[in-house]
């Protein structure tokens, strides 16, 4: 059955679903990010946010969280190819986690259109 092609991808998900749950049991930075991302999803039913701002909610809080997974698997690399210091392995890892600082500042900016205006 999992040698079908259906079977193959099904076997896929299930690596990719073991993954993000060993980013949420082993990663700070995600655990912190899920936690942010529950409070928004609380405050969301609590303001009454119509459907286009749980779409921006929602793609805001899956951008961050998939470039952490990416950042993750950078860091894990590069430590696993060169442990040693290296000024080329500082600069993977400094722009790697650049990508999630800047959807980082995306979703704050759009926590702050949403939100802002009910109060
Ligand atoms: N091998 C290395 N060579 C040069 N600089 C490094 C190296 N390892 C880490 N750094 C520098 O330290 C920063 C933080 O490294 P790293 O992300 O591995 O640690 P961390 O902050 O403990 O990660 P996390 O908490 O996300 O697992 C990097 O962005 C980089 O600037």
């Amino acid at each position: 059955m999992w040698n079908t092609f259906l079977g193959k991808r099904l076997k896929g998900v299930k690596y990719a679903a073991k993954g993000a749950w060993m980013l949420i049991k082993n990663e700070a930075s995600i655990q912190v990010q899920t936690v942010i991302a529950i409070v928004m999803t609380f405050a969301g039913f609590y303001f009454e946010i119509n459907t286009t701002e749980w779409i921006f909610q929602i793609i805001a809080i899956a951008l961050v969280m998939s470039l952490e997974g990416i950042n993750t698997a950078i860091e894990e690399i590069s430590d696993f190819v060169h442990p040693d210091f290296h000024n080329r392995i500082g600069y993977i890892k400094d722009v790697a986690a650049g990508g999630v600082f800047i959807a980082a500042l995306g979703a704050v900016i759009i926590g702050c259109i949403i939100y802002i205006p009910k109060f």
